[in-house]
């Protein structure tokens, strides 16, 4: 593809700054083989965008690329380089339209939703939704990305620009006509979705989290907000899970960009939540919507899930999924692979979840959500990862202390920390702890103790299937060793 093809509207100003950066004349003649903002990935002919990072500066890597056949950069400060250099402002989000062009063709309705908690419960809801009324869908996010073709592990939540309109343009191809992604708060602030085509936007609540990377939760929720403020067409419906703390400034963020606001949840007015009936493997809630009355047999446990099934519910009426069909398609939603994820059933009915909460809200939320069904004890496996906000341990250690009966501590992915002293940081929030560092002999234990009417969560790694140890991801699965304690406690 042509420079000229690929730096237009609002990239047509950049290229006409590379004009005389370089001396070059005709720079928009240049023909481009790829886009990417990794030195070690290029190829002859690629344009590389040097972009400033929290470990390098891209910039520093724009000679190597040059040497390696890169034939234009992209850069927020002019470099003197052999090749044209375009100058952008925002290079991130330059990254993003450019990668957009060039991999071009995305699924005709893509929706996106941000949150602290159940962003990738709403992508499966959607997707799930969607698939119900017969329409092809995918869902993109932290577990990796599920189309009618495809079931791939994933790594981050949001993949960068590059790699996402890769897929969103092979999606396409493969006629994937919907498809929903999860936002996450660096994938926002890193503009990767910048050069995604929206037609709704989603919003679950906000919690502590990432406090290593925002310097405070105002910052860390304005993340979040552009993807109303700058990223969701104006007058496109932003459906907003209304009984959350934030709910209220979610809302005035969308409404005064302009969107069609619809609400979901207790306080909602769009799918207005009235009733609900826990039971232990499912819920009865009542909803009404535009005058009609639905009661859903949600087949999955925990009142979070209630809010997670009404965004999805309301990002799939938004791009016109009929309201009757959406409520039938929650009564077989499944869950997402290792959110509140029923592992082990006990003789004595004693139930063992394998669940994602790494986090202090959703630690809380999934501590509540199990309550209402379990006569006997709540019992809670858990650790906290390394190179990650350590703030959050002791918080982690006192919502366990406080909602839980029993609590083992327990190691998740120390990475490059000193896993004991992660653990210390825990238990100083939780005096009923037991430390068990060995996350299998943790699960084992926790798995003995069951009797009759007790629930455990194993909670941390949800879908993950290794434990990250220095720099190596050992093979592990609480999926796995759970279903082995269970076999050796309670065959
Ligand atoms: C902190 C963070 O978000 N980092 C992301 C960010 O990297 P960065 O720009 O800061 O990278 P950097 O290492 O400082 O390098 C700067 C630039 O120099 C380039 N470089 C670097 C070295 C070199 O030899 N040549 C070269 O060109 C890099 O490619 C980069 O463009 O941009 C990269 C490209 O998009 C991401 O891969 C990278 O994610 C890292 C791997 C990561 O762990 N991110 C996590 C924290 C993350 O994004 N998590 C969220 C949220 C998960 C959740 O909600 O729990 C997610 O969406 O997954
Ligand atoms: N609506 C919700 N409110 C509070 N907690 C929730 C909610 N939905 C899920 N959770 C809790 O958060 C965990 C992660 O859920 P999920 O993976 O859907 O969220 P996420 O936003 O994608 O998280 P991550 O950013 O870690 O990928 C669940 O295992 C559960 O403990
Ligand atoms: N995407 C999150 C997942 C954390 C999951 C938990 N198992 C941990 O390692 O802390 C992160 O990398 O911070
Ligand atoms: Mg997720």
């Amino acid at each position: 593809m042509k420079l000229r093809e690929l730096a237009t509207g609002d990239l047509e100003a950049l290229i006409g700054a590379s004009h005389g950066v370089a001396g070059g004349i005709g720079a928009d003649d240049l023909e481009i083989t790829g886009v990417t903002a990794d030195s070690r990935k290029v190829k002859p002919g690629m344009l590389f965008v040097a972009l400033a990072g929290t470990k390098a500066d891209g910039a520093g890597f724009a000679a190597d690329a040059v040497a390696k056949g890169a034939v234009a950069i992209l850069s927020a400060t002019p470099l003197d380089l052999s090749v044209p250099v375009l100058i952008s402002p925002q290079p991130r989000r330059s990254l993003a339209l450019l990668a957009a062009r060039f991999h071009a063709g995305q699924p005709e309705t893509m929706v996106a939703v941000t949150g602290t908690a159940g962003k990738t419960s709403v992508a499966s809801f959607t997707r799930q939704i969607w698939a119900f009324a017969g329409l092809a869908s995918a869902q993109i996010g932290t577990t990796g990305v599920v189309s009618p073709s495809r079931n791939d592990y994933g790594s981050l939540t949001t993949p960068d620009p590059v790699a996402l309109h890769t897929l969103l343009s092979e999606l396409a191809a493969e006629g994937v006509t919907h498809a929903a992604m999860e936002a996450s708060s660096h994938g926002l602030d890193q503009g990767r979705l910048d050069g995604v085509h929206l037609a709704a936007a989603g919003f679950t609540n906000l919690g502590r989290d990432h406090m290593d990377y925002h310097p405070t939760v105002e910052d860390y929720m304005a993340a979040k907000m552009r993807l109303f403020d700058t990223l969701l067409p104006k007058g496109a419906p932003a459906v907003i899970f209304a009984d959350d703390e934030w709910s209220a400034e979610a809302i005035r963020v969308a409404s005064e960009a302009g969107h069609d606001v619809r609400t979901v949840g207790r306080a909602g007015t769009f799918l207005s939540l009235k009733r609900v009936e826990h039971f232990r493997h499912k819920q009865i809630a009542e909803v009404h919507h535009e005058g009609a009355i639905y009661e859903v047999d949600l087949p999955l446990a925990g009142d979070f899930q209630i809010a997670n099934a009404l965004v999805a519910a309301g990002l799939a009426i938004s791009t016109g999924v009929p309201a009757a069909v959406a409520m039938r398609a929650l009564e077989k939603l499944e869950g997402a692979a290792g959110r509140l994820e029923l592992v082990g059933q006990a003789k004595s009915g004693a139930l063992a979840y394998v669940d994602y909460a790494h986090k202090p809200d959703a630690l809380e939320k999934v501590l509540t959500a199990v309550r209402p069904f379990t006569s006997g004890r709540v019992i809670v496996v858990f650790g906290c990862g390394g190179d990650r906000d350590k703030g959050k341990r002791p918080i982690m250690g006192e919502i366990a202390n406080r909602l839980a009966d029993i609590v083992i501590v327990t190691d998740d992915n120390p990475r490059s920390e000193v896993a004991a002293t992660i653990r210390g940081e825990v238990m100083a929030g939780t005096p009923k702890g037991i430390e068990i560092g060995d996350r299998a002999q943790a699960i084992r234990a926790g798995v003995a103790m069951l009797a009759t009417g007790d629930t455990l969560i194993v909670a941390g790694k949800g879908h993950e299937e290794g434990q990250i140890v220095g720099s190596q991801t050992l093979p592990f699965s609480d999926h796995a060793e759970i279903r082995k304690a269970m076999e050796e406690f309670h065959p």
